[in-house]
């Protein structure tokens, strides 16, 4: 209505004028002159009002269009069972656009496709009355339209390739920005000193997308100059002839007046159909990513008919395993084989880089294996629904994260079934050993943990939220893996890392209780913390070197011996806490039976 209306008002407006002047030309009567003059005083008005409608419409249906389409396009990324997915730069560049394009190109379209019908009437209004007066001129200012209309759609495809290749630099430019902008990185860029090399790089990034950019924008500059002269040429021409035949007799002056007003018509009207047209299919073809991400199909392989997981009686079983991140990395696990029995607990060690991060990820199944098998009581875990097996998992992982939320949601997002359990969330907090430093903040368990938002609903002001320790941030991770209680598998990558003396020895006794009877993964540099583990793996390059309890480890005197007693000796005094670091060092690159001389 409001598309036909803005289509079909101009041309009524051109007739009317045409009405007007011809009945004062010919001196009609006041009343009739008054009528007409009034009539176009409202068409004027309705024209006048009918964009600001139109305007009030395409944003209402943009944000609903934003809306449905940010939900579809995290529902699908929520979807992604894995991690490699995010490892993936084009999926990522994929993403950003999808998330452009995704609320916006729909709405654009169809505000293109409405555009164009309301261009279409008034063509057809104006081309009608331009045919009355000439089909010459029509013909010719309708030819002379053609090039434009191929050159915008050209054009908008060039756009859309030129969107699609600087999306790494726009990325990269929002990495910077938020580099420069970010609390976590302040601290760094204003030590070393390298918020100019940051921002000098954002800016390279910007000055490279628009340098691409800008040669698009000129080649369209060019391309409509030296067409709108072709146009302009074309209605010149028209208007010529028009006057020579006013001259003649042959049309009036409302003739001279619609004919002026069809011509501009016409040429508003084709120009803005091509440039509609281009615009509706650079927003189709960058949809494609919109597309692509929702359409994804999964990053990991499903079993057509999972099996169902039973609880854990027997162990996890890893029969040899072998990974690397993608054919083009290195193995970074080599044939591992090793049994987590029912019940036990299992202590991870191996030095910086052997591995250890990466077997918990393939146990969780954020990856497969690359060959061999991860088995649950005997059940390939691949077989069974991935959700089912996460559920039976709870986690602290080397790199856990600190939430923008209350102290309470930053802990009961460990268990979302009883999100809302306080009595819960306090227990968890409490083994963790973080209650008493929650309820110490201003706010209790609901200070936002934030220094970058605000509760506006509690009218807080900016600078009532907390930024806790790095310790108690590790103590609250802890909270989150402890609150998901009756878990069959419990992970504890580093769950001291940040702990200072007495809070480590603290944690890893209540740790210890926790996981008596639990099947329990534990991964520590701290070696204290895992000698009480019931089987200790040792892991270097990829490989199990060394298994048994401590007492049996330190007998053998390998890796774990060496590493034991240089960690320990280490606390005894100044001298052997300098040996300790280097023989850290040196483990790095550790020697062990059957590795290098
Ligand atoms: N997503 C990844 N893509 C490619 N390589 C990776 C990825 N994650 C880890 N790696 C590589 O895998 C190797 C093992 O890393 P992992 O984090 O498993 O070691 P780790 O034993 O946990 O080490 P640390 O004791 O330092 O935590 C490292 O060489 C690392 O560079």
């Amino acid at each position: 209505m409001v598309t036909v209306a803005g289509g079909a008002l101009p041309v009524l407006s051109a007739w009317m004028t045409k009405m007007l002047l011809d009945r004062l030309v010919l001196r009609a009567q006041m009343p009739m002159l008054i009528g007409i003059a009034l009539a176009l005083a409202a068409v004027g008005l309705l024209t006048g009002v009918i964009p600001h409608i139109a305007q009030y419409i395409q944003v209402e249906m943009q944000r609903a269009s934003g809306l449905l389409s940010q939900s579809r396009l995290f529902v699908a990324v929520d979807r992604l069972l894995g991690l490699g997915w995010f490892e993936n730069p084009r999926h990522l560049d994929g993403l950003r656009l999808a998330q452009q394009v995704g609320g916006t190109a729909p709405n654009q379209v169809v505000d293109g496709l409405l555009s164009i019908a309301r261009s279409v009437i008034m063509l057809v209004g104006f081309l009608g009355s331009l045919m009355l007066l000439s089909p010459m001129v029509a013909g010719i200012v309708l030819g002379a339209s053609v090039p434009t209309l191929i050159s915008e759609i050209a054009i908008s495809r060039r756009r859309a390739r030129v969107i699609r290749a600087v999306g790494p630099a726009e990325r990269r430019e929002l990495f910077y920005a938020g580099l420069l902008s970010s609390v976590e990185a302040a601290k760094e860029i204003r030590l070393f000193g390298i918020g100019e090399l940051l921002r000098d790089r954002m800016l390279a990034d910007r000055r490279a997308a628009n340098a691409a950019k800008r040669a698009v924008d000129r080649r369209e500059l060019a391309v409509q100059a030296s067409l709108g002269l072709l146009t302009v040429a074309a209605s010149g021409a028209g208007l010529l002839w028009a006057v020579y035949a006013a001259h003649r007799g042959v049309l009036s002056v409302g003739d001279i007046t619609i004919f002026v007003a069809a011509i501009a018509g016409v040429q508003s009207g084709l120009t803005s159909v091509a440039r509609d047209l281009g615009r509706a299919h650079q927003e189709l073809l960058l949809y494609d990513h919109y597309l692509a991400v929702i359409m994804a199909g999964p990053d990991l392989p499903c079993a057509a008919t999972p099996r169902i997981l039973p609880e854990l009686r027997h162990g996890i079983e890893l029969r040899d395993v072998w990974f690397r991140y993608s054919d083009g990395h290195p193995w970074i696990l080599r044939g591992v084989n090793l049994t987590i029995p029912s019940g036990r607990a299992l202590g991870l060690v191996g030095v910086n880089g052997a591995g250890k991060s990466t077997l918990v990820k393939l146990l969780c199944r954020f990856y497969d294996p690359t060959r061999g098998t991860i088995a649950w009581d005997g059940v390939d875990i691949r077989e069974v629904d991935v959700s089912q097996l996460r559920r039976r998992i709870t986690a602290i992982f080397q790199d856990y994260m600190n939430y923008d939320m209350t102290a309470a949601e930053n802990v009961g997002l460990g268990d979302l079934g009883h999100f809302g359990d306080f009595s819960r969330i306090q227990m968890a907090a409490r083994r963790a050993g973080v209650h008493d430093a929650l309820i110490a903040l201003p706010r209790g368990y609901e200070t936002l943990l934030s220094r970058s938002f605000v509760m506006e609903s509690e009218g807080d002001s900016p600078e009532d939220g907390v930024i806790l320790s790095g310790g108690q941030w590790q103590r609250l991770a802890l909270a989150r893996a402890l609150v998901r209680d009756r878990r069959d598998f419990l992970i504890l990558d580093e769950p001291s890392a940040g702990l200072d003396a007495d809070a480590e020895h603290e944690i890893h006794t209540t740790l210890r209780e926790h996981r008596e009877g639990r099947t329990s993964l534990l991964i520590s540099h701290r070696l204290s913390a895992v000698r009480d583990a019931d089987q200790i793996v040792v892991l270097a390059e990829g490989r199990v070197v060394e298994q048994g309890d401590h007492a049996t480890l330190i007998a053998a005197g390998g890796l774990y011996a060496r590493l034991f007693t240089t960690q320990a000796s280490g606390y005894q005094d100044g001298a052997a806490g300098e040996r300790c670091r280097c023989a850290m060092l040196s483990a790095e690159r550790p020697r062990f039976a059957g590795s290098d001389p």
